[in-house]
């Protein structure tokens, strides 16, 4: 059996009256890409907000790799291995793309032991221009963030995080910001290229036929809870999910 490399343990958060989580138990296996779905208020941010470390559980435990990260910040988790892309692509606009990702790369780098630290920077540049090959947007490395659609945009940022030791990327809509007919292709890519390297995914996504196509599994959400979790199309056809998230979704 795989390992969970995530484990989420009878976890409870509540803001004031409203309880944002409700006894989550989540076990997500190495290697594996995990959806989120549920209409809006339903607790997937605030899902992702504790496993990142942005906001902590009121109780609950947080495994990562078999240890204890409840509580812990932001940073400390993404030095573990836990990243996360936001909407937005963090991205500089004054630096070309090559230059957006030599600099995560270094930066990555020094949160390396000192045998990284010691390497030179043309290393950072090789690994730089490796992992632009490996989401096929080194053609585009010259130019600047503005000149770029919203799919290389987005590349680039998860690119970008994966620079270092990432094992577990979580995405909040992948494709929000991405054209129709680009959605499927850079999907295809950012999966593809996560799953090469070991990665375990965790995405929010509202498209179904993007949730149905790329994940393993699916979470729904709702007010608080978790309401199914299992195969995509299980999850679509349970009559709950049909009720309260697919049925009433945006
Ligand atoms: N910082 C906060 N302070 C107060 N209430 C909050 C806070 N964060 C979330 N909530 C509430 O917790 C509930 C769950 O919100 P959450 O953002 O996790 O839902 P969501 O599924 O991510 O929705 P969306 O799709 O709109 O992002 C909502 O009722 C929300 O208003």
């Amino acid at each position: 059996m795989t390992q969970a490399v995530l484990d989420v343990r009878d976890v409870q958060k509540s803001f004031g009256a409203v309880t944002a989580a409700k006894d989550i138990n989540v076990s997500v296996p190495e290697g594996a890409v995990y959806s989120l779905i549920g209409t809006n208020g339903a607790g997937k941010t605030t899902f992702v907000n504790m496993v990142t470390g942005y906001i902590k559980p009121d109780s609950g435990v947080i495994n990562f790799a078999g240890r204890n990260i409840t509580g812990m910040g932001p940073r400390q988790i993404t030095r573990l291995g836990i990243h996360r892309s936001f909407q937005i692509a963090q991205l500089c606009n004054e630096l070309t793309v090559e230059e957006n990702m030599v600099v995560a790369a270094t930066i990555h780098k020094s949160a390396r032991p000192s045998f990284w630290r010691n390497a030179h920077g043309a290393e950072a540049r090789e690994r730089a221009l490796a992992t632009l090959e490996r989401f096929r947007i080194a053609e585009h490395r010259n130019r600047l963030i503005p000149e770029l659609s919203g799919g290389v945009k987005k590349l680039l940022d998860i690119a970008m995080a994966i620079a270092g030791q990432t094992k577990v990327m979580l995405l909040d809509e992948p494709t929000s910001g991405v054209a129709a007919d680009e959605k499927f292709p850079i999907m295809d890519l950012v999966i593809e290229a996560l799953r090469a390297e070991g990665v375990t995914v965790i995405f929010v996504e509202h498209d179904m036929d993007i949730v149905t196509r790329y994940s393993d599994r699916v979470l729904a959400f709702y007010d608080g809870r978790i309401i199914a979790d299992d195969a995509p199309e299980e999850v679509l056809s349970d009559p709950d999910v049909q009720r309260y998230v697919t049925g009433g979704a945006a």
